[in-house]
Order: C-alpha cells, then sequence, then structure tokens
C-alpha cells in the first residue's frame, strides 16, 4: 500500500470562488419556479431549461415590473391561462435566438466519404446521418449581437453545431465527437468554425464554459479543445488554426492546473504528484435545473450544507458525468454528491492528452522550448496517474478520494480503500492516450480486465455496472465513452485490442441504426442491454439528435468500414 497525503484546501464543496449571475437569469428562475407552481410536473413533462432559455422581448425591469402585475393564489401559483398569455407576449420562443444556418461545406454526398462502407443499407443511413449537420448547425441571431442583455444565450462569432432538441446551444465536451464526424463528412470549415468559438469564449473568460449559455459560465466541461485543434491539424494541416488556437489552450492549461483545481498528492517516498479536479465557481441551484436543484437540498437544514450540495451538483455537471453514483459517496443518496473530493481518472487523462497536444502543436509552429516543457509535464502526469490511480490487481485506474468526508484536515493520510472501487467505464480512459496504448502487455492486462469487468454488454460499453436511475450509470452507455476506449485499443497496434474494439464497435453502430428505424432518430444515449433501445434515467427526458452519437457513427464506419454481407440488424 502506498501512503499518499492530500496537501489542498478547501477540502469540501461548499467554500471557494462563485462567478456571479446576471439579474436576466435570476428573473428566469423566478418564472420557473412559478411555472412548476402553475403548471406542475407531469411525467418529467416540465423542464425548467425551457424557462431560462426564453429571450426578453422588452427589457429587464419593464418585464419584471408585468410578471409582479400577475395575480397570484396562495402558493404564488398563477392562474395558469394567465401565465401562458405572459409568456407568450414577454418572451421570444427558448431556441429562437439561434437560427438555422446551412453549413457552407455540407454537400449531400462528399468525394471520399466512407470508402469502406460498402453495405448498401448501411450507406444510405451512412449518408442520413451525415446530412443530420444540416439540421444541428445554427447561427447566433442578429438580436442576440445587438441586444445580448435581453438573452441568455452567449454571442459567438461563428455558426456552432448544437447536441439537439432541449440542447438548443453549443456544448464543450460534445463538439470533439462532432468534430470526429465532421471530419469524416470531410465538412472542415464546420469544424474549425466550433473551435473558433470556443477559443472565442477562453479569450473573454480564461476557459470553455460547459456550454454558450449566461447561466453556464461558473463551470467548464472535460477539456478537450486541444485534441479538436489535433484532429483538424491532423487531417487539413492548417497551420493558421494552430497558431490561432495556442495562446488558448495555454490559458485554458492554466485554469485547470491551479487554484481549487489543482491538487497536489504526496506519495510514501515523499514524491509530489500534481493532479486536477473538477470545481465548478458556483454554490447555489444550477439556474437550468434550479427547481430540481432546490428540491434536493430541501433536506438539509443549513445554508453552508445546501451550498455545499449546490457546489457538488455544478461540479459534477462540469465533469460531463451529471449524474452518477460515481460522485456519491454513498451510492444510494444522491444529496452525498462529493465531486470536489474526488480526483478523477478521465479529467487528469484529457489533461494529459493536452500536454500532448500542446507539445506537439508548440513543436509544429517552432517553438521547441514550450514544446519540450509540455512533455516534460507530461511525463510528470503519466507518472502521477501511475501511482494514484492505477491498481495492479483489477488492471484498471481508479478515482481516488482525497478527503474522506470525516475530517477537514489541510492533509490526511491516503489509504488503499481511497481508491474508489466501483466499476465504471471511465476506470479505462488512460488507454485513449498513446503514452499508455503503446504498452502491448499493459494494453492486454487491460483489455482483459475490461472484458470481465461487467461493461461490455449486447449493445456497448455500459457507464458503469450500479443501476442508480441516474444518467451515468447502468445500463446508459454514452457515445464518447465506446469512442475513448475503442479508439484507445485500436491505437494499440494489438490484433487482440483491435478485434475487440470492433466487436464493440459493431454493436454500437447496430443499436444506434435500429433505433433510429424505429424512432427516426439518433439518441442522446443507448441501454447498452438491449440493441436498439434508448436510454433513459436522470433529471430530464432522453434527448434525440444527437450531436455526439451521429459523430461516434461517422467515426467508427470511417476505421472500422461495413462490408456487404454484415448484417445490420439487431442479431
Ligand atoms: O440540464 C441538465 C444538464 O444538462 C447537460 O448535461 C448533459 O447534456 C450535455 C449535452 O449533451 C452533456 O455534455 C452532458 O454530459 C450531459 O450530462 C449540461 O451539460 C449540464 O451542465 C446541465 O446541468
Amino acid at each position: 500500500m502506498t501512503v499518499t497525503r492530500a496537501l489542498q484546501q478547501p477540502c469540501t464543496g461548499g467554500g471557494g470562488p462563485v462567478v456571479p449571475t446576471t439579474p436576466l437569469v435570476a428573473f428566469l428562475e423566478r418564472v420557473q419556479e412559478t411555472a412548476l407552481d402553475t403548471f406542475g410536473e407531469s411525467e418529467k413533462n416540465f423542464d425548467p431549461k425551457l424557462y431560462v432559455d426564453f429571450s426578453l422581448k422588452s427589457n429587464l425591469s419593464t418585464t419584471i415590473g408585468a410578471f409582479d402585475k400577475l395575480p397570484r393564489n396562495e402558493n404564488g401559483s398563477v392562474p395558469a391561462p394567465d401565465l401562458q398569455e405572459f409568456i407568450e407576449k414577454w418572451f421570444g420562443g427558448a431556441g429562437d435566438d439561434l437560427v438555422y444556418a446551412e453549413p457552407v461545406d455540407f454537400v449531400p454526398e462528399p468525394e471520399g466519404f466512407l470508402p469502406q462502407v460498402v453495405n448498401p443499407e448501411v450507406r444510405a443511413w451512412a449518408l442520413e446521418v451525415h446530412s443530420l449537420w444540416k439540421n444541428l448547425t445554427r447561427k447566433v441571431s442578429g438580436s442576440v449581437l445587438d441586444r445580448s442583455d435581453l438573452h441568455t444565450l452567449l454571442p459567438l462569432p461563428e455558426p456552432v453545431v448544437i447536441p439537439g432538441s432541449r440542447f438548443r446551444e453549443v456544448y464543450y465536451w460534445d463538439s470533439y465527437w462532432v468534430i470526429r464526424g465532421l471530419l469524416a463528412s470531410k465538412m472542415h470549415e464546420t469544424a474549425k468554425s466550433i473551435v473558433t468559438n470556443l477559443i472565442s469564449l477562453v479569450e473573454t473568460y480564461g476557459y470553455v464554459l460547459n456550454g454558450a449559455r449566461v447561466y453556464y459560465t461558473n463551470r467548464s466541461q472535460p477539456p478537450l479543445l486541444s485534441a479538436m485543434v489535433h484532429a483538424i491539424y491532423n487531417r487539413t494541416g492548417d497551420i493558421e488554426l494552430v497558431k490561432k488556437a495556442l495562446p488558448a489552450l495555454l490559458k485554458e492549461y492554466q485554469f485547470w492546473n491551479s487554484g481549487i483545481h489543482k491538487v497536489t498528492i504526496e506519495d510514501g517516498e515523499a514524491n509530489n504528484h500534481i493532479l486536477s479536479r473538477y470545481y465548478a465557481m458556483w454554490n447555489k441551484p444550477r439556474p437550468e435545473s434550479s427547481t430540481i436543484d432546490k428540491a434536493h437540498a430541501s433536506k438539509f437544514s443549513s445554508d453552508s450544507e445546501k451550498e455545499q450540495l449546490y457546489r457538488e451538483l455544478a461540479s459534477s455537471a462540469e465533469s460531463g458525468w451529471d449524474f452518477s453514483t460515481r460522485w456519491m459517496r454513498n451510492i444510494s443518496d444522491f444529496t452525498t454528491l462529493s465531486t470536489t473530493s474526488i480526483l478523477p481518472v478521465d479529467l487528469n487523462v484529457f489533461l494529459l492528452g493536452m500536454e500532448l497536444d500542446i507539445a506537439f502543436l508548440t513543436k509544429v509552429v517552432g517553438d521547441n522550448a514550450t514544446s519540450k516543457s509540455f512533455l516534460v509535464a507530461s511525463t510528470a502526469r503519466k507518472q502521477a496517474i501511475n501511482t494514484v490511480f492505477w491498481n495492479e490487481e483489477k488492471g484498471q485506474w481508479l478515482d481516488y478520494w482525497i478527503n474522506n468526508g470525516t475530517t477537514c484536515e489541510e492533509s490526511h493520510t491516503w489509504q488503499a480503500w481511497n481508491q474508489n472501487h466501483n466499476v465504471y467505464a471511465s476506470n479505462y480512459a488512460p488507454l485513449w492516450i498513446d503514452l499508455f496504448n503503446s504498452d502491448i502487455s499493459l494494453v492486454e492486462k487491460v483489455r482483459q480486465s475490461l472484458q470481465s469487468s461487467g461493461l461490455v454488454c449486447a449493445a456497448g460499453i455500459a457507464t458503469s455496472t450500479i443501476n442508480s436511475g441516474e444518467q451515468w450509470d447502468f445500463p446508459n452507455g454514452w457515445a464518447p465513452l465506446q469512442h475513448m476506449i475503442v479508439e484507445g485499443l485500436v491505437r494499440s497496434g494489438s490484433q487482440e485490442a483491435r478485434s475487440m474494439a470492433q466487436d464493440i464497435a459493431v454493436r454500437w453502430i447496430r443499436t444506434n441504426y435500429v433505433a433510429y428505424k424505429e424512432t427516426g432518430a439518433m439518441h442522446e444515449k443507448y441501454n447498452v442491454e438491449k440493441c436498439g433501445a434508448s436510454g433513459g434515467g436522470g433529471e430530464y427526458k432522453s434527448q434525440t439528435g444527437f450531436g455526439w452519437s451521429n459523430g461516434v457513427v461517422l467515426a467508427f464506419l470511417e476505421e472500422f468500414g461495413w462490408p456487404k454481407d454484415l448484417k445490420i440488424d439487431c442479431q
């Protein structure tokens, strides 16, 4: 057993910085609460995010004045017809301020599109998925640029690709897999415009926001901007894009490796290891889910307990895994979310990737000194990942608890049980990075561990082995998790690993295809227990569209193709 000590404060999620909200968001949260009181919540038909996505038709004080004059019932609700009329009169529809934009580089069948997909049924479907980019490409309307004070949507310079349905704005980590799909679709200009927008967010805020809304300014999401730039450069050789991106990448690197995100762990040999964690700059209900968060916090009586839960909720959203038992001290009690007390394997894998990408990209522009320093940083992080996360017995990398929840000391002694032994797809994320997947004996050990983990199911890789009812748990499978693991296995160059990767990709493509044929849509997540079934659970209805699912299907078809005689239906 290695002994390590965590040296970072604050040790719980209650403390820390807060990015102030805006009066517009605060007002729309009031409308959201009144709408819940008025319309009620039937079978998740009430979506709190709808209300914070409205735009104003008149200035804020006039709108608030009209809202305050609405007749009220004793419980604070408004007669339903009055509220409905108020909404129609005073608000622009959610999503109206992000208008359809024909992508400049879309053609119905691009030259060289998925040459290895020869089965006619699969090829026809791949072209349909490709055509979905037209439905998902948007640009910010002129009214957002002219009167940003009336909108929660943030102005962005270029067109974006949105995930779809209730997700009417660009999202950070989704964009990586959207871009991988756009590259398969030969839509290089659209891919670059997404990156340009994300760079503009770093220039304004110092980090890429969770999504391009005012209410997402208090947190980021899994950091994959450098991976996007690297992927586009590999295909296009566009050195100007690299030059434009590098200052933003260096700034973003600082964000994740300083202040509240940075944690130093000292091991038994007195070596320091620097790793990062998710830590949102927010301690109130998430505006897009305010009514839900308040209901969860109502079990606590003190403000500080509520604030701590709110920070953990927002930090879980920063992780992209909102929500999962991964972040709960007690997997049967949602209110024990403690994301800020965990060093996550995948976040540190993304940061290792960022270090390697920056080392590569700075070399491309001739900055050898910076390139060398990032290679040094990557060696240190690889060492930290091995020391803190690797579990030899399980053949997996395990998330690490930096605070056991019983004390709030400046430092504490590491115990073996501070590694989280539950099985999550993220335990295999290091495979995605060449520093790990180039070690063939390691890959074989990890491959066998994955095979017997319980995660590999009929229709893909499950998020975890725990069926909690949360969306980032069993039996849901998510496109980004399939892709990272499959691509990592492929990159290893091992024949066994490639064949396992292909088997997972085929199952995933089939489930996406069959669900598409049955429902006419691509889904945000799938139920990996049953081929053709979409996913569920969590705080909102499962969504369709869907950016990263489309991207991963196209990327898989590009890698593996689809032979003429291979059946596409569920087997
Ligand atoms: O509205 C609730 C939450 O919704 C988002 O999270 C989910 O959708 C995102 C877009 O596809 C995806 O990036 C994330 O992994 C999903 O869990 C949003 O990102 C959250 O911040 C938000 O609270």
